[in-house]
């Protein structure tokens, strides 16, 4: 495969006056303190080669991007049954919403929005204490990244567990409908720790790079998942990945992506690499906006949306 590096290179010089753009998410109140101006970008190809630029290896809080990480540990644990739980229908709302919930029998359309994320976490915690779920969740990104110093950010935790009203709302309106089986503070613990995990782009797209590689991690060699459930996370990932903004994403980028309010988008080129981006200003529909802009440069330079060159 060709040297991506002038690629990346070329990317961060061409967005270096625009870093900046967009509005940090400062609803939760520990990640306003992030540098408006941070970018970062790394790029693993499926030979294990890693091309990067800019803060590439400083740590950001993963927010969103935990969910492909928890359905991916949910499937493995339960299979398709978890579908009784959750849809996989783009949602076509924000990522807080709670509109469709009650409609729908208190199921969430979707496991990239948080009601759906938070209904995923009570199927991580079966049979588990909070700290045993949590402590799952750490281990399996750490076996994907193949990086034992990833954690969480203790701060971040507490910040979201003090203010995130919202998802207790979410989380109280499943569980009377039986979504969720758990208590409430216990599912939401799972939740706000998953969201507080922090990784360097780095570290993000090689725990990706599974998703890329047929199911297979071609650095460690582990299997991770089986082709058909790489293709389908990968499925859910282009139609429900960026929340309202998902038909905007694979209309410009092309590619399955997942983002976080801390500014992160994991994005995977089916066969080529897995790509991930940081910029923390975010735009209306709460995806990185500088990021969305760096991989619609990369997908424009490299051919690899999945729609054609
Ligand atoms: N879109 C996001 O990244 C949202 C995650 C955040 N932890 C929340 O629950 O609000």
């Amino acid at each position: 495969m060709t040297d991506l590096q002038p690629v990346v290179d070329e990317i961060y010089e061409a967005l270096k006056p625009r870093l900046g753009e967009g509005r940090v998410a400062d609803y939760i109140p520990q990640l306003a303190h992030v540098d408006p101006k941070k970018f970062g970008m790394a790029v693993v190809d499926v030979e294990g080669r890693v091309f990067r630029a800019g803060d590439s290896d400083e740590p950001f809080s993963i927010q969103s991007i935990s969910k492909v990480f928890t359905l991916t540990l949910a499937l493995g644990k339960h299979g398709e049954a978890i579908w009784n739980r959750v849809g996989r229908e783009p949602s076509g709302s924000s990522f807080n919403s709670i509109v469709q919930l009650e409609h729908e029998g208190g199921k969430p359309r979707n496991p990239f929005i948080n009601a759906g994320a938070i209904a995923v976490s009570d199927l991580i915690l079966a049979g588990h204490t909070p700290r045993e779920a949590i402590g799952e969740i750490v281990r399996f990104v750490r076996f994907l990244a193949d990086d034992e110093t990833i954690a969480i950010d203790p701060a971040v935790a507490r910040s979201e567990q003090a203010t995130g009203f919202r998802n207790f709302a979410l989380a109280n309106f499943m569980r009377s409908f039986g979504i969720l089986t758990h208590p409430v503070e216990h599912v939401l613990g799972v939740y706000f720790h998953q969201c507080a995990i922090a990784m360097t782009c780095t570290q993000l797209a090689r725990s990706g790079l599974f998703l890329a590689a047929a199911g297979h991690n071609p650095i460690t060699g582990h299997l991770v998942v089986s082709k058909q459930r790489a293709r389908r996370i990968n499925a859910l990932m282009l139609t429900c990945g960026h929340y309202d903004g998902s038909g905007d994403f694979a209309y410009r980028v092309g590619l399955p992506g997942k983002s976080g309010v801390g500014g992160g988008i994991l994005a995977v080129a089916p066969g080529k690499a897995s790509v991930a981006v940081w910029a923390p200003g975010l735009n209306e529909n709460g995806n990185s906006l500088v990021g969305s802009l760096a991989l619609e440069m990369l997908a424009n330079r490299t051919g690899w949306s999945v729609f054609g060159q």
